[in-house]
């Protein structure tokens, strides 16, 4: 009998670490409870699938994650990645910033190994608890060959997403994941099945390194509505913001009201970049809207803020301006 493939699994909280006070509780809950080992031991079927191993690297719920948990996290991933003894690696984690975590790990963790970011949206200790299965889905497509270089994955409810593209869409039902442009693949019985390819630049092909980078500037997301006012986004460039995103209306728009204060804080050096608050996944580009080039503004192009977020950290991190930041907005 042939080795089974050894697969790392990190925990690092939310839901699938979650426990309510009885099992009618599927929203009411304490995130970030159960231990990796006991995680593992509720699913005796990952035995048949791989050579697990967990380490506990946080025990947090997911919306407290910090600059510091993303570098901590994909310093060890990358480590990990690393070694001969490794074939791939799960992260455990609360499904409120998975697609930030995800996305950071794509575009910053240079392997071919699968890497997969799971979660549930309900606790262990709920009827119906969907984190076992998304576990044993989760470890399955890490230890498959098959998953090689496709980039960070995200697996929920039987789907294989790409880091990149999955976001929470809805919090209350197990179907709460979805990508715009559709997942990669399935999840079966065991078995993956995949149907497309990420297109964009990820792990090893991306020029960003998590091993070169020591620290991620600040970097805030203002959300546009109505009404809106100038004030957020001059209070977050006094507390030091390198760069604001913009999670403008429809195609990114911007209010009269606040076209000026950007215009000055870019003035000032902050990067300025436009992205889309609409649910089913914005579609921004330059120059429509907002003159971005007279400007010297970004466009985030179909990026959601919070992963907009993300890539234009990284990027300053390693010192962009707004050419190289719009260049890498369209690679990434
Ligand atoms: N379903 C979840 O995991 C939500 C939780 N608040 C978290 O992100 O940690």
């Amino acid at each position: 009998q042939t080795a089974k493939p050894q697969v790392v699994l990190l925990a690092t909280g939310g839901t699938i670490a979650g426990a309510g006070a009885s099992a009618a509780n599927s929203a009411t809950y304490q995130a970030a409870k159960v231990p990796v080992d006991k995680l593992i031991a509720g699913v005796p079927e990952l035995s048949a699938v791989a050579q697990v191993r967990g380490e506990q690297v946080f025990q947090i719920a997911s919306e407290s994650f910090t600059n510091e948990h993303l570098l901590t996290l994909g310093k060890r991933v990358a480590a990990l990645a690393k070694q001969a003894d490794v074939d791939g690696i799960v992260i455990t984690h609360g499904t409120d910033t998975l697609e930030e975590t995800a996305y950071f790990l794509t575009l910053t963790v240079r392997t071919d190994k699968p890497i997969v970011v799971v979660g549930s949206m309900r606790p262990s200790t709920a009827l119906s608890a969907d984190g076992t299965l998304n576990l044993l889905n989760a470890v399955t497509t890490a230890a498959d060959k098959s998953s090689r270089g496709k980039g960070v994955l995200v697996v929920m409810n039987d789907e294989i997403h790409t880091g990149r593209d999955v976001s929470k869409s809805i919090n209350i039902r197990t179907e709460a994941f979805k990508s715009p442009w559709g997942p990669l693949g399935m999840v079966v019985e065991g078995k993956t099945y995949w149907f497309r390819a990420p297109a964009k630049r990820h792990t090893t092909e991306s020029e960003f390194d998590i091993e070169q980078i020591g620290a991620l500037p600040q970097v805030d997301i203002v959300y546009g509505s109505g009404n809106a006012s100038d004030t957020a986004y001059r209070a977050f460039a006094a507390k030091g913001a390198k760069a604001i995103v913009h999670a403008g209306t429809g195609n990114g728009s911007v209010s009269g009201q606040v076209v000026p204060a950007l215009r000055e804080l870019r003035a000032q050096g902050l990067q300025i970049v436009r992205s889309a608050r609409v649910v089913g996944g914005g579609f921004v580009l330059r120059n429509a809207e907002q003159p971005d080039d007279q400007y010297d503004w970004v466009v985030a192009h179909d990026l959601n803020p919070q992963k907009a977020r993300i890539l234009t950290m990284v990027a300053l991190a390693k010192g962009a301006d707004s050419k190289t930041l719009q260049r890498i907005f369209m690679a990434y």
